[in-house]
């Protein structure tokens, strides 16, 4: 900028640099005394006592804590110039124009200060300078445009035109405030300009009376914008123009309305007056302050037509003139004070360049030839094109496939949630890491995740519940850092924990820690321990008994346990996948396959799928002391448990007794088990007989035992509990035991005989099936929204079980099934279940159809298609309360469909993880076991 400030004002490269911050230029300059003042003998108070410096000469008795000296860029004396004040500084602002900066020179002070006297001067010097460089500068095209205007009781006035209407300002996205239908002058030169001035300084004078010594009391702003095209660096035209605009503003009188001493119509002029000014003097003192907050430009005319000038987008000078006399004394405090505010306000000044159509067209086109030469260079190879398609084809094929490891692990969380529910299991006082592990191992994520959230849930719903509480309390390198303790939220405490620098993160929704597995390998990371505490174990006073659960972290696999975690609860998916089959049905590569994979996660005696493992389960069940005992839990109606699924029902704490399946081992509880005995069909002639117990009073209502147990049970029943089983309370079990037993003598002659017995031989003698059917329907449809049963075990159900004789013995378990559920489930946590279990159907449902199929089943469905939670208000319109058939009919075609289970034949597979296509009497047998095993 330092440049333009001699006589030759060239554009160079440096100052086409983004904005430039300086602070504005303020100068000030005491008039001589008039002959009225020295008549008065009002002598002047005030001397300059250098260039910069101007100080109070008199005795400032009643004004103590008023400044006696001030000082500024330049000061001016008596005896200054106007030509020197305008080279000293005001010089290389006002001809920034000619550079594409914006520059504004004001005149500030009191009535007859010499503002205008000042101002017409620097004005005219500075034209006259412009066009000096005009002329000189032949090969550059100048384009001059002047304007002026009065701002006069707050409107504005184009001093340009006679029609003396009054101008409206307007908002320019670009330009900022602008002055409407304001007349721009194209000036011929420098007379045309000194002309204009003079009429529009003829025009500001009509109406002001001769007596009116006072001078105007409206501002006055002169604008000469400066359009010139910019030469590039060899002299030639560059295709840009600089634009530019400088302001040369007289302000009114700066005395405050008290002063005037007028009324009526004058007191309103001063009050306009004022605004204006007040509101300059605000947005400076604002501007000065730095200008953070509110800064009011838009309270007055003045200050929106100069916001660019004031803080903004211009180089800026402030003239404050200055009355020597005693009697002006204040007020010339006041406009030193204003000027030394104004001395602290930043401006950004910077280079307007504006590219003219043409400068535009050729520059593209030069881009264009340029990338057309690049192309001659090196046209694209077929090879990218195929490799592209390739790309996009793998990617394609990734997104199928991360598409349906979502819906695995969606189906996953489903059962292992159906899993909990039927056994009572409330979320939150399970050990919330099971969660973890589960989604961890399912997802097959490298990062690991700890959230601690009230439970897992509670991230996946955040639509359905509420926010979750964070209270943890977490433990890192053995300092303690308690967060926001909470009653109701899992303490988690991560002990003896190696990784370097774990770091923390907190969003409104939960907090979790986030280990790098980079950082896990990098210090070999081996099988650091993590105990966890329950929040029942957390007792605030002692310290932390950790010594409950402990799992461990693999660098690759995440989570896993091993020999020295035989405790460790350890849940994933295949868990829930496991089902017996019949040998008949699975290849032996299948089998060699399952029992790879078994071998692969836990140890040999762990997982029994196949037939084999399952004779070998069986051989340790008998050696075992008692057959209740913990290790026997691992085999439900052919049903596998993984062995750390039985501990997880068996390990866990006295206390947290409720957050496990407990186990039967008191020979008492024993006596009260009814006994049914469930046929599993087989194609070898060895049937497999199993039976289930039914036990009213405890957590587990069925609970599967082998055969030999079975017997004894039976023996023990029928031996001892005689009178329980024929009370009345009772009979619907009577009924059931006495249909299996029939079904088992029934079967040891099929046996005998050699015949197979494929089907289940549940007949009840119900004279009409029919109407019981309707009622048992009827009844267990109630009781599955009292239990909240979840949509695909209704599903499953409703769709298999149509009516038929045979399936009387199912309607009745289930009925009895629901009633115990009815009677011990806690109804939140069933709720808790079903909703997320909504939310991931509904999830589904968005995912599966094309956004026109899921419009017209929204449609169908009565939801709102705008609706930012529709997907939430689907869920709960599914198998809402009611009892109304032909509603749940249609209910459980929309949830069969949202599950992709319209094909029974293939559901099932899908489901239970058959590898072989089911006949129909399969299929129930098999939902049948499988709900069982939830039980
Ligand atoms: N530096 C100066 N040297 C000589 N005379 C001056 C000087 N400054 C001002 N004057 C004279 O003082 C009188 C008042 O000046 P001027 O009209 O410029 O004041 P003003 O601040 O513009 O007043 P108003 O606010 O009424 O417009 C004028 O007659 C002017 O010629």
């Amino acid at each position: 900028m330092e440049s333009i400030s001699g006589d030759e004002y060239e554009l160079d490269d440096e100052q086409e640099s983004p904005a430039h911050e300086e602070k504005i230029f303020v100068a000030v300059r005491l008039r001589p005394l008039n002959e009225k003042e020295i008549t008065k003998n009002d002598l002047s108070d005030w001397e300059c006592i250098n260039k910069t410096t101007i100080v109070y000469k008199s005795n400032q008795s009643d004004r103590p804590m008023y400044p006696n000296a001030f000082t500024f860029d330049r000061v001016y004396g008596f005896d200054s110039t106007t030509k020197q004040l305008y080279d000293d500084g005001v010089k290389a602002i006002a001809l920034s124009v000619l550079n594409g900066i914006n520059s504004s020179i004001f005149a500030y002070g009191q009535t007859s200060s010499g503002k205008t006297y000042t101002m017409s001067g620097i004005t005219e010097f500075a034209i006259a300078d412009i066009y000096d460089y005009i002329n000189r500068h032949n090969d550059r095209e100048f384009v001059l445009k002047f304007s002026a205007i009065e701002i006069y009781n707050e409107c504005v006035k184009d001093l340009l035109s006679s029609d003396g209407t009054q101008l409206r300002l307007l908002d320019d996205p670009e330009k900022g405030t602008v002055v409407e239908k304001l007349t721009e002058a194209n000036l011929r030169d420098c007379n045309h300009l000194k002309e204009l001035i003079y009429v529009s300084e003829a025009e500001r004078q009509i109406g002001e009376t001769a007596l009116n010594e006072m001078s105007s009391r409206s501002h006055q702003i002169l604008r000469l914008t400066v359009e010139s095209s910019a030469l590039d660096y060899r002299g030639g035209d560059s295709g840009r123009t600089l634009s530019a605009t400088v302001s040369f503003v007289d302000l009114a009188g700066s005395e405050r309305a008290s002063q005037t001493l007028a009324a009526g119509t004058r007191l309103k002029e001063g009050c306009h007056i004022n605004r204006s000014l007040l509101t300059l003097g605000t947005v400076i003192r604002k501007l000065s302050k730095g200008g953070n907050g509110h800064v009011p430009y838009r309270n007055s005319k003045l200050t929106r037509i100069l916001q660019n000038s004031l803080g903004g987008n211009a180089r800026t000078a402030i003239l404050c003139t200055v009355c020597p006399a005693h009697s002006h004394a204040e007020q010339s405090r006041n406009t030193l004070l204003f000027g030394s505010c104004a001395k602290d306000v930043n401006t950004n000044a910077q280079v307007n360049v504006v590219m003219s159509d043409k400068a535009l067209v050729k520059q593209l086109q030069q881009e264009l030839a340029r990338l057309e030469r690049e192309l001659k260079v090196s046209p694209p190879s077929n090879d990218s094109t195929s490799i592209i398609r390739d790309l996009e084809i793998q990617l394609e094929k990734m997104e199928e496939k991360m598409e349906e490891l979502t819906e695995q692990r969606d189906l996953a969380e489903s059962r292992l949630e159906h899993l909990m529910q039927v056994n009572g299991i409330d979320r939150n006082s399970l050990p919330w890491w099971v969660l973890l592990l589960h989604k961890e191992i399912s997802s097959k994520e490298k990062n690991l995740e700890i959230y601690f959230a009230k439970s897992e849930e509670d991230k996946d719903t955040y639509e359905a519940v509420e926010p979750p509480r964070v209270g943890a309390s977490l433990r890192i390198h053995g300092q303690e850092s308690q967060r926001s303790p909470d009653e109701n939220s899992p303490r988690i405490f991560l002990k003896e924990y190696s990784v370097p620098d774990p770091y923390q993160e907190t969003d409104n929704m939960y907090q979790k820690i986030r280990i790098n597995p980079e950082d896990i390998e990098k210090t070999s990371f081996t099988y650091d321990k993590i105990r966890i505490n329950s929040e029942d174990d957390f007792n605030e006073d002692q310290h932390i008994d950790n010594t409950d659960y402990e799992f461990r972290i693999h660098p690759e696999r995440g989570f896993k346990e091993d020999q020295h975690f035989e405790k460790t609860p350890f849940i994933e998916d295949r868990d829930f996948e496991e089902i017996s089959i019949n040998d008949d049905d699975v290849t032996n590569e299948e089998k060699a396959k399952i029992s790879t994979l078994h071998d692969d996660v836990t140890s040999d005696d762990d997982v029994i799928n196949t037939q084999e493992s399952e004779d070998m389960n069986e051989t340790k069940l008998e050696q075992s002391h008692s057959p209740c005992s913990s290790d026997s839990e691992g085999v439900i109606n052919g049903f596998t448990r993984s062995k750390s699924c039985n501990e997880f029902a068996s390990s866990a704490p006295p206390s947290d007794d409720e957050m496990v399946i407990e186990s039967r081992n008191s020979n008492e509880s024993e006596k009260d088990f009814s006994v049914i005995k469930q046929i599993i069909p087989k194609s070898k002639s060895e049937a497999d007989v199993k039976t289930i117990n039914l036990k009213e009073d405890t957590h587990n209502p069925l609970t599967i035992i082998d055969e030999k147990e079975t017997e004894n049970s039976i023996k023990s029943s029928n031996e001892g509990d005689v009178s329980d089983h024929n009370s009345p309370t009772d009979k619907p079990i009577r009924k059931l035991e006495d249909v299996f037993n029939d079904e088992r003598e029934a079967e040891v002659k099929g046996d005998e005989s050699g015949e197979v017995n494929n089907e289940v031989m549940a007949i009840t003698p119900y004279k009409d099936w029919s109407m019981v059917f309707e009622k048992q329907r009827g009844d267990i449809i109630k009781l599955w929204d009292e239990c909240n049963t979840p949509l695909i075990h209704r599903t499953y159900f409703f769709l298999l079980f149509k009516g038929e004789q045979s399936d009387s013995v199912y309607m009745e378990v289930e009925l009895r099934r629901l009633a115990f559920l009815k009677n011990t489930s806690s109804l939140a946590t069933s709720e808790r279940a079903l909703s997320r279990e909504r939310i991931m159907l509904s999830k589904k449902l968005l995912k599966k159809y094309s956004s026109t199929q899921r419009d017209l089943i929204f449609r169908k469905w009565g939801i709102p298609l705008d609706s930012k939670h529709r997907r939430v208000q689907l869920s709960r319109l599914l198998w809402s309360k009611t009892n109304d058939i032909d509603h749940i009919k249609e209910s459980a075609d929309m949830v069969a469909k949202l599950v992709g289970i319209v094909e029974l034949n293939q559901t099932p597979k899908e489901l239970f993880g058959l590898s072989f296509l089911p006949t129909p009497d399969h299929i129930k047998t098999s939902f049948w076991k499988a709900s069982i095993s939830f039980t």
